[in-house]
């Protein structure tokens, strides 16, 4: 449901945590946020190294569909490895458990994966949370009042990496930067081609998965496109 209309600014006022949110400084430039290929192979970790050597990557999730945690989990350290190197934060996707199990720096969490509450119970003050909110505001301030350290909003356009059923207008990341310090995620079929409105619109990030790991080019060169953007908005 694309319920932006309901949202009533004045709710805001009625949140302490969101004042204080208000005063937060100018929100950083927009950044680069690496979600994984669903599938990944033995020789992804190289694949991973070489495009977050390419440029400045803020995050990278590890979003893995269609096998158990066990099996995650024995995939992640390398990977693990290669972001810590880099100073990279490394986010596991659908599972507070595995963030706990593998001491992630964070849990990105889609509204059937859990709550915010917990996954800071459970992660600790420094965990990175962050929340899918479709093209919700509604959903976005819920999420903000439980402790996200961001939301998402998507999907921005036609992607082929997963089903979606939500197509946010971009000024809702605007909307978004107006009313909390909260930093906010687009993403959804994100290229270096269509990326502009959105980081426009006030995206403190871009997730993207497909642009890069499908770039014919390959991922570096992928990541090189997305920085050129970046560092000229
Ligand atoms: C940064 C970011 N935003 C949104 C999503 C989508 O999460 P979710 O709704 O749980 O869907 P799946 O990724 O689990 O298919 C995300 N993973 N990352
Ligand atoms: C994982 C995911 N979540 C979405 C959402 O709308 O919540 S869109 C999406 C796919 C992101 O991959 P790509 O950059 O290849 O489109
Ligand atoms: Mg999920």
């Amino acid at each position: 449901m694309n319920d932006q209309d309901d949202f009533d600014d004045e709710d805001l006022a009625l949140d302490p945590h969101f004042a204080d949110r208000f005063e937060q400084e100018e929100k950083p430039a927009c950044q680069l946020y690496l979600i994984s290929p669903p599938k990944i192979d033995e020789g992804f970790a190289d694949r991973l190294a070489e495009a977050l050597d390419a440029s400045p990557v803020a995050a990278f999730q590890l979003r893995l569909k269609g096998i158990d945690e066990h099996a995650i989990a024995a995939l992640a350290p390398p990977l693990q490895k290669v972001c810590a190197d880099r100073e990279v934060a490394f986010i596991v996707n659908d599972s507070i458990g595995l963030a706990k199990r593998l001491k992630a720096d964070g849990v990105h969490l889609g509204q059937d994966d859990g709550d915010p509450r917990d996954a800071r119970e459970q992660l600790g003050r420094d965990a990175q949370i962050g929340v899918t909110c479709h093209d919700s505001r509604h959903l976005a301030m819920e999420a903000g009042e439980a402790g996200a350290d961001y939301v998402a909003f998507g999907a921005f356009y036609p992607t082929d990496t997963k089903e979606t059923k939500h197509r946010p207008d971009p000024s809702i990341l605007g909307w978004w930067s107006t009313v909390t310090g909260i930093p906010c995620v687009a993403i959804g079929g994100i290229t270096p081609d269509n990326a502009k409105p959105l980081i426009d619109a006030g995206a403190d990030f871009l997730a993207v998965s497909g642009a890069v790991w499908n770039d014919p080019e390959g991922p570096a060169a992928a990541v090189r496109k997305f920085a050129a953007l970046l560092s000229a908005s």
